[in-house]
């Protein structure tokens, strides 16, 4: 078996207000992978990530990065690892260059060794690199942050909701930069909101719901849950109750003549549906389908761990 660029095993963190925010956490991140960390708000996320660059304390179970437990080998653990903070936190005086050689140094990366200039133009910040820290843009921090988390050259990456309060042009281009440090073998690991995102940049995912895994999966095999369909069909007439039929899973009213009907593809097909509707006496008018996303794989997930 190929070494796991992060192995989580039964990680627990309970916060000293008595707060659980991981609940047992076990995940193996695979080498090589773009790797996605959704949940919703307060799943537990952060606090992972915290915990690998050591800013948290765990309460119990272990960590690895690139082979080094984080107690054991707490030095080539956090060398390991590059992370890509949430908040924009520089100090205004200092322009982009500098903030990247004193990070630098902070790493023991000998002066020979780095890199600065070249970081800075992947990040498009060359003409930046003596402009006070101040005059740049949200954007421009960003990606300055991205070069900050470089320079000692791991081989992981982490990006903690990279693209929050970021415009779609910079998040295009974000993107094609992790891209481009993932073709160079860089394992990156990316919190999200943006599902869509998710969907289409990373290998694996996994969903973190109330400090634990409910979803660890190749995206594409994640997707492939999403056995739900829905329909919406327009009738000839108004209606007060929705309909019911065994091969609905779920119907809800919008409007006066339009039902929302959802249905389990793998059980029944749209013809059936319709003909249920038809046996109960009315004429259909209009039909609409939609394939279920991963935004609906991600709902019906989170939503049975919050009912079990
Ligand atoms: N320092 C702290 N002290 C007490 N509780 C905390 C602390 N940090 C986080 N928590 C709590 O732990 C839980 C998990 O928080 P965490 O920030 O890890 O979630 P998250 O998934 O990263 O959320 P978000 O997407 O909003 O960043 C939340 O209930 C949060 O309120």
């Amino acid at each position: 078996m190929t070494e796991a660029a992060i192995r989580i095993q039964n990680l627990c963190k309970t916060y000293a207000g008595g707060k659980r925010a991981l609940d047992g956490v076990s995940l193996d991140i695979p080498r090589g992978t773009i790797f996605g960390l959704l949940g919703p708000n307060g799943a537990g996320k952060s606090t992972m990530i915290n915990i690998l660059s050591g800013m948290v304390n765990k309460t119990s179970g272990s960590a690895e990065i690139w082979g080094f437990d984080i107690d054991a080998h707490p030095r080539n653990a956090k060398a390991s690892i590059g992370i890509v903070p949430q908040e924009i936190l520089f100090d205004p005086f200092f322009s982009p260059f500098e903030s990247l050689e004193i990070q630098a140094g902070l790493y023991g990366v000998p002066k020979a060794k780095r890199r600065t200039m070249e970081l800075l133009r992947a990040v498009h910040l060359e003409d930046k690199a003596n402009a006070y820290a101040r005059t740049l843009s949200g954007g421009m921090k960003r990606r300055l942050l991205v070069a900050k988390a470089l320079v000692h050259t791991p081989p992981v990456l982490v990006l903690d909701e990279p693209t929050a309060g970021v415009d779609i042009e910079l998040r295009q281009q974000l993107w094609a930069y992790v891209r481009e440090l993932n073709a160079g073998g860089v394992t990156v690991v990316l919190t999200t909101h943006y599902l869509e995102e998710a969907e289409e940049l990373c290998d694996r995912i996994a969903i973190i719901n109330h400090g634990r895994v409910i979803a660890d999966e190749p995206t594409p095999q994640l997707l492939a849950r999403a056995q739900e369909k829905v329909v919406e069909v327009t009738v000839d007439r108004d209606l007060t109750v929705a309909p019911v039929a065994p091969c609905f899973e779920k119907i809800a009213l919008k409007g006066d003549r339009t039902v929302v009907i959802t249905y389990s593809k793998d059980k029944v097909n749209a013809g059936e549906v319709l003909a249920a509707l038809q046996a109960a006496g009315l004429g259909i008018v209009d039909v609409s389908t939609r394939e279920a996303d991963l935004e609906d794989v991600f709902l019906n997930l989170t939503r049975a761990a919050d009912a079990a």
